[in-house]
């Protein structure tokens, strides 16, 4: 179970230990990052668990540190000191090798989608089979199982019926799904998604996070997203993490919080106090 924050007083942010569960697939303790050695931390003693079957939404001022959380996961960010566990993999040290098979393993959703829009829709989502292929002739050589299950993902995310048409003629939130489909395609252990909706207007928006969420409950896959509208992380998510300046300010239930506890997260006031 988890426990909702009580805000820290303005200008003394600070962490807040929920209890944890030893099961969750994502671990992450006491987690610091700096990107050069004399530069300032951007994460600073963060912990995170997320359990499968979850989706736990982001949330923070630009610059507080949401995408480095992600990168920690797939080894994009330099983890300085902490733990990063995914399943049963320790993402600090890992070798080359072992980072790109961690990798294959992690679902992204971007907010640009990252499509090759003059290729098929149907192409675009057999791209997600390549992370655990070697160099394959995009155009040619994808076994027909392959084919089957990508078309089973496209009817999964609704635009069953557009595979064969080039990506960029889709709408936006018809590509963020193509997108998500590609990510389902690698078979994935947990999808990242950053800020997948901020180019979407509301009501696509609200389709491609029920999606997201229907798939950490339906597929049990874990989703860590990062949004910057409150009211979307309130509806759409289990789970809700609030970062401040590389720190966790407010951690809970979604259920047990609502727009004045999460407030803290963007008081721009406490910046000005804290300069
Ligand atoms: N590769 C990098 N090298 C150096 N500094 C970086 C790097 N990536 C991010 N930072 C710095 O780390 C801090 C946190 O950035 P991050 O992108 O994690 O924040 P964010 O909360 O995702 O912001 P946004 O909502 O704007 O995407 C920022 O000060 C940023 O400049």
């Amino acid at each position: 179970m988890s426990v909702v924050a009580n805000p820290a007083p303005t200008g003394t942010a600070s962490p807040v230990a929920a209890p944890r569960d030893e099961d969750a697939h994502v671990r992450i303790r006491d987690l610091r990052v700096r990107y050069a050695p004399d530069a300032p931390l951007v994460l600073d003693g963060v912990d995170l668990d997320i359990h499968r079957g979850e989706m736990v939404a982001l949330l923070g001022a630009s610059g507080s540190g949401k995408s480095t959380l992600m990168k920690s996961l797939t080894g994009f960010a330099p983890i300085t000191s902490g733990t990063v566990r995914a399943g049963d993999v320790d993402v600090a040290g890992l070798r080359p090798r072992e980072l790109r098979a961690l990798r294959a393993q992690v679902g992204q959703v971007f907010q640009q989608f990252n499509l090759i829009g003059r290729l098929s829709v149907l192409t675009n989502v057999l791209t997600g089979s390549l992370h655990h292929a070697g160099p394959v002739n995009l155009l040619g050589t994808f076994r027909a199982g392959e084919r089957r299950r990508a078309l089973e993902l496209l009817d999964r995310v609704g635009i069953g019926h557009k595979a064969n048409e080039e990506a960029r003629s889709l709408s936006g939130g018809q590509q963020q799904r193509v997108a998500i489909a590609r990510a389902l395609m690698q078979n994935p252990r947990l999808i990242l998604a950053d800020e997948p909706v901020a180019s979407l207007d509301p009501k696509m928006s609200r389709v491609v996070l029920q999606l997201l969420r229907s798939i950490a409950r339906e597929e049990g896959i874990p989703v860590l997203v990062s949004l910057h509208v409150l009211p979307l992380a309130l509806e759409h998510s289990d789970r809700i993490v609030g970062l401040r300046h590389g720190r966790t300010l407010v951690e809970g239930r979604t259920a047990e919080l609502d727009a004045s506890s999460l407030a803290p997260v963007y008081d721009i006031e406490d910046e000005e106090d804290e300069g």
